[in-house]
């Protein structure tokens, strides 16, 4: 067991492996653990797709406002495409299939049936807690490199599942090389008509306990004011309600706490109608505090760098016939998910770093639904 700051980080199982990360013109070094027995051979329980090339739709880059069409380009992809397959096109955070240097880098792929494929790097540890996190919560193991969990336990992690993307295997593409294979989970966004998607990243502390400086630098710059905030909205995706065309932010991590509640969250839940507006914004405040208290009666996970990604109806029509005056939620209308899992790590201590970001995010959402009661039509009148 080794000491880094505060957290505990377990590497009796682990080795050293020196990687090159390049990020635009900049070479960093830095050093992650992979589990020792860990190689490019350990396709167990992998199943296959059949494959074979086709189009390739482009990477939704990195401009922080955009219309869902302008992100669309012609690169050539550096890997194929499997039938049927292609990169997730409502993808907000996150690599994305792409070249770095010498190295390709992989991003999440629709399956179009509902399902979606996230990368895990064999011969690296990207992806691999993950890979081992979906199955411990998936009873195939409760024992692995990462995780190793008694049975008092269970009724914990049986909870947790529920908050969580379904889990479906892992998944070879023989057009890939060997050391990528893949998650395949349910696609949150797949049952909704016209979703609207944001993707919070949970905790002012978002990196793991062994993250190098020069990471949880970047990670400092990307969000400023984090140390205030305790989460970051990584990307929103929602529907004009003018022109009805698809907007992409990911300017929001950026927003100071005021612009982010009064610009940012009240923009894409002001698209909402009047009726719908509160109703919404109300069952994602009951999902997360739901999630809060899992939270605050665990001390055996700790989440960093993990997200919850809110997905609600931005049809008018599911939304009219389904947001009922007395405020009953019908289950079309939206779902909270935990996702990203990269770096979630066995502990014996509460997660106050998740909680209090999650306590955030929940009281930002009660200050926007104060705003939406103050502001709406009856008040408005009666002023
Ligand atoms: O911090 P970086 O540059 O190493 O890259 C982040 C990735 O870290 P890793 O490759 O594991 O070291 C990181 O990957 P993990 O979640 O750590 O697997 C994310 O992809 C992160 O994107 P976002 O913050 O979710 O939009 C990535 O950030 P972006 O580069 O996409 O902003
Ligand atoms: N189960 C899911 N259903 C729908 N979209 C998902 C799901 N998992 C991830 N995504 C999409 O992919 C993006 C990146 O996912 P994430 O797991 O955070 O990857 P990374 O580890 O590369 O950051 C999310 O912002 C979201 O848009």
């Amino acid at each position: 067991m080794r000491q880094t700051g505060s957290d505990a980080v377990d590497t009796d199982d682990c080795e050293i492996y020196k990687s090159e990360h390049v990020e635009s013109t900049i070479t960093v070094r830095y050093e992650v653990s992979i589990p020792r027995h860990m190689n490019s051979q350990d396709t167990k329980g992998v199943s296959q797709l059949p494959v074979i090339t086709n189009g390739w739709e482009g990477s939704v880059g990195d401009r922080p406002i955009a219309t869902e069409n302008s992100l669309e380009h012609s690169r050539t992809p550096p890997i194929p495409m499997p039938a049927g397959l292609e990169p997730l096109k409502h993808q907000l955070a996150g690599h994305r299939f792409c070249e770095e240097g010498n190295k390709e880098l992989y991003g999440i792929l629709d399956c179009k049936d509902g399902t979606i494929l996230k990368p895990v790097i064999l011969d690296s540890r990207k992806g691999q807690r993950e890979r081992y996190f979906y199955a411990l919560l998936a009873d195939d193991s409760s024992h692995s490199p990462y995780f190793n969990f008694d049975v008092c336990d269970f009724e914990l992690l049986r909870q947790l599942k529920k908050f969580t993307a379904v889990y479906k295997g892992l998944v070879s593409l023989p057009e890939h090389p060997e050391v990528v294979i893949y998650i395949k989970m349910v696609d949150v966004c797949s049952t909704f008509t016209r979703p609207h998607i944001i993707d919070v990243k949970i905790g002012a502390k978002c990196w793991e306990p062994a993250a190098s400086p020069e990471k949880i630098k970047r990670q400092k710059q990307r969000c400023p004011h984090l140390d205030e905030i305790c989460f970051q909205v990584l990307g929103a995706k929602y529907y004009d309600a003018q022109t009805g065309e698809a907007v992409v932010r990911r300017d929001l991590r950026k927003c100071t706490p005021h612009d982010l509640l009064h610009k940012g969250l009240h923009a894409i839940f002001n698209i909402l109608p009047p009726n719908a507006k509160e109703s919404i914004t109300q069952f994602i405040m009951d999902d997360l505090q739901e999630i809060a208290r899992w939270f605050g009666s665990q001390s055996i996970l700790s989440f960093h760098g993990s997200s919850v990604l809110i997905v609600f109806e931005g049809d008018k029509a599911t939304l009219d016939s389904n947001v009922e005056t007395n405020h009953n939620r019908h289950p079309s209308l939206l779902k909270v998910k935990m996702i990203d899992f990269a770096h979630v790590f066995q502990t014996r201590a509460s997660d106050d770093n998740y909680l209090e970001g999650l306590n955030s995010l929940i009281s930002y959402f009660q200050s926007l639904s104060h705003i939406f009661r103050s502001t709406s039509p009856v008040t408005d009148k009666a002023s």
